[in-house]
């Protein structure tokens, strides 16, 4: 099992007030060294408009090569990603009093708090959360006891466009495999899941010592991630190191989950990335993290398995995987996978010898 660390007792510490970067959020060591580009064309995440009549064969070859890709004319309005942003702005700019009436309880899975991840890390990360899962109404009513109608309706419309571009994103990297969603029965049906997670990292006086957001997977099928103008999410990439993902306006970020990595047997590997702060700017972004319907079993797509190869993985519900990665965080994968690494191999998860902490 993973080591696990207590909870620091600064767990909500009011980190826009801070001039000095405390102990509990200093971290020893952050591998802040990105990849020097000596070559005219330096590695960059694959950016894709997914009105390219050649979209299919993109998204397979950014699901094989990076696992992270960012998509242009993916139809969700410019003024709802504009209104999701100003929500969350809203939420974290309350006092910390307020946001913690609505605090995510110990075994709870929605509201606000520190990274779920923390428990991993002898240090706490320069970042601040709110989880919706299901409807936000409870939630939103103990931090606007008067006014939460508007956050409800901007996150029940964002979580509508979301669903249906995941569904379309699950059809084109079905496609990029030979699968259509016809032969994944649970995938065109109503019922998926999904979680909502709105991140803040304020400015932080120290950036090179602190770290916004640990490096870690997804536990999804996808996750569809809005970041505002400000940069700071870097992706690991096999070979090149960590690379970071520019803002771009309009664009939204795709990273492969680990649902999709067992899915497609390990061809789209689930892309280890983390989040970086800065001295001057607050940085937002929204995750959409979207997974199967809670019934449903994943498992290798018998399509893409045969003597030669296979199934790596056993079959995981999202809830069981959920628990697995609760317990398990950076080793969940590995924990589910058929074939252990005794004849040499390691998950790509496993990113032996990349520092997640
Ligand atoms: C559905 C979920 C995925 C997630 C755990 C959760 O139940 C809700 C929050 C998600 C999130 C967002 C930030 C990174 C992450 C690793 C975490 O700690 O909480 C993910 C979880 C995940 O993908 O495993
Ligand atoms: O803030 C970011 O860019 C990354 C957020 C993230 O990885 C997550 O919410 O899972
Ligand atoms: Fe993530």
């Amino acid at each position: 099992m993973h080591k696990r660390y207590p909870m620091i007792n600064h767990k909500y510490l009011d980190l826009t007030s801070m001039k000095e970067l405390p102990e509990s959020h200093a971290w020893l060591s952050l591998d802040h060294e990105l990849p020097s580009h000596n070559s005219s064309t330096p590695d960059q995440v694959p950016v894709i408009n997914l009105k390219d009549p050649n979209a299919i064969k993109l998204v397979g070859h950014a699901c094989k090569t990076w696992g992270v890709f960012q998509v242009t004319n993916h139809g969700v309005p410019i003024n709802l990603l504009q209104q999701m942003e100003a929500a969350g702005r809203k939420l974290f700019a309350l006092p910390m009093q307020q946001k913690l009436k609505a605090a995510r309880s110990p075994n709870g899975v929605s509201g606000y708090g520190v990274a779920r991840i923390s428990a991993f890390f002898p240090k706490l990360m320069w970042s601040e959360g709110f989880t919706i899962v299901g409807s936000p109404y409870e939630h939103a009513r103990k931090l606007w006891p008067n006014r939460y109608s508007r956050f409800c309706d901007v996150i029940e419309e964002y979580k509508e466009e979301m669903n249906k571009l995941a569904q379309k994103l699950m059809s084109l990297m079905l496609g990029s495999l030979g699968v259509t969603m016809d032969d994944v029965k649970w995938a065109s049906l109503q019922g998926s899941s999904a979680a909502l997670q709105l991140n803040s990292y304020p400015a932080c006086p120290d950036p090179d010592r602190a770290m916004g957001l640990a490096a870690h997977t997804d536990s999804t099928l996808l996750t569809i991630l809005h970041q505002n103008n400000t940069s700071g999410l870097q992706a690991h990439k096999e070979g090149t190191g960590w690379v970071t993902v520019p803002p771009i306006p309009g664009a939204l970020v795709i990273n492969v989950g680990d649902l999709l990595h067992i899915l497609s047997n390990g061809l789209y590997p689930s892309v280890l990335h983390r989040a970086m702060v800065n001295r001057t700017q607050h940085r937002l972004s929204v995750a959409y993290l979207y997974g199967p319907p809670s019934n449903v079993e994943i498992s290798p797509l018998s399509k893409l398995t045969d003597q030669v190869h296979p199934p790596l993985y056993r079959a995981v519900t999202w809830s069981e995987y959920l628990g697995t990665k609760a317990k398990h965080f950076n080793k969940a994968l590995s924990s589910v996978r058929l074939c252990g690494p005794l004849n040499g191999f390691a998950d790509t998860n496993d990113h032996n010898g990349v520092q997640v902490g």
